[in-house]
C-alpha cells in the first residue's frame, strides 16, 4: 500500500495585500486564529506603534538607525518605503521554515510582493483584497480610529495607486462581508497547499499506489 507519510510539501509564502483600510489585517488575524499551520512573518517598521499593537507580535518597531543597521547587515528579504516610513521582511527563519513545510503569512504591499515573487516565485501565492467602494474604504479608515484626518487623506490618495497594482496578484477578493471574504481567502490557502508542484513526494506516492 502507498504510504502517505512519503508525501511532503514545501512551505508557502502566502501574501495578502490591499489598499490601507480594506481589511487585510482583519483577514490575516482571522486566518492566523483559524489555521494552526500558518505563521505570520512579523515585519520590522519605523512607523509608531498603534494602540493595541504589541512589539514583536504585530511588528518589530525599530528606529531609523536600527532599520539602517538591518539593511547594512543584509537582514531583509525585502523592504520598501510606505507612507513615509520603512517596512521590511526580516529573513529570520523563513528560508529554513519553508524547507521544513512551514507556511508563512505576509501582510506586505505590492513593492514587497514583487520582490518576494522575483526571488522565490514557486513558493509564493499572491492575494489582493479590494474594498467594495472608495467611500466604504474611507468609512473604514475613519471608523478604525487610529489615524488623524491628514493621515487618512494621505491613505485615500495612495489607495488609487495601490489598487492599480491589482494585476500583479494571482487572486483578487472583494472584502464586502468580512466572513465571506475570510472564507474565500481560506479556500485559496487550502487549494494552494495542494498544488502539484509543491508536493515533493508525489511521484513516489503515485508509483507505490499503482504498484
Ligand atoms: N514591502 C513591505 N510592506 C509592508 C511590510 N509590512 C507591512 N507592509 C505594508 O505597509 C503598509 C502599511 O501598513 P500599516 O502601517 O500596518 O497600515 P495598514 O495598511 O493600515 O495596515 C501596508 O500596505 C502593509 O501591507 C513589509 O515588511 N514589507
Ligand atoms: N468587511 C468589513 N466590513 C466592515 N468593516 C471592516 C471589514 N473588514 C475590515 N473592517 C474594518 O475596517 C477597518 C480597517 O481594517 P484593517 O484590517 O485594519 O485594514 P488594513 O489592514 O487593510 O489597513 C478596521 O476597523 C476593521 O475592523
Amino acid at each position: 500500500m502507498a504510504d502517505q507519510d512519503t508525501l511532503h510539501r514545501r512551505g508557502l509564502m502566502f501574501i495578502l495585500s490591499s489598499p490601507s483600510g480594506a481589511g487585510k489585517t482583519t483577514i490575516s488575524r482571522m486566518l492566523l486564529e483559524a489555521d494552526d499551520e500558518i505563521r505570520l512573518s512579523v515585519s520590522a517598521t519605523t512607523r509608531p506603534k498603534r494602540p493595541g499593537e504589541i512589539d514583536g507580535v504585530h511588528y518589530h518597531f525599530v528606529d531609523d538607525a536600527e532599520f539602517d543597521r538591518m539593511i547594512e547587515e543584509d537582514d531583509f528579504y525585502e523592504w520598501a518605503p510606505v507612507f513615509g516610513y520603512r517596512y521590511g521582511t526580516p529573513k529570520g527563519h523563513i528560508r529554513s521554515g519553508l524547507k521544513e513545510g512551514q507556511d508563512f503569512l505576509f501582510d506586505i504591499d505590492w513593492q514587497g510582493t514583487q520582490q518576494l515573487y522575483q526571488k522565490d516565485e514557486q513558493d509564493v501565492a499572491r492575494v489582493f483584497i479590494l474594498p467594495p467602494s472608495l467611500e466604504e474604504l474611507h468609512r473604514r479608515l475613519q471608523d478604525r480610529g487610529t489615524d488623524s484626518k491628514e493621515v487618512i487623506d494621505g491613505r485615500m490618495e495612495r489607495a488609487r495607486a495601490e489598487i492599480s497594482h491589482w494585476d500583479g496578484y494571482d487572486y483578487v477578493v472583494v472584502n464586502d462581508d468580512v466572513h465571506v471574504c475570510f472564507e474565500k481567502v481560506r479556500s485559496i490557502l487550502h487549494a494552494e497547499r495542494m498544488k502539484r508542484a509543491r508536493q515533493t513526494g508525489l511521484i513516489g506516492f503515485v508509483r507505490k499506489l499503482m504498484a
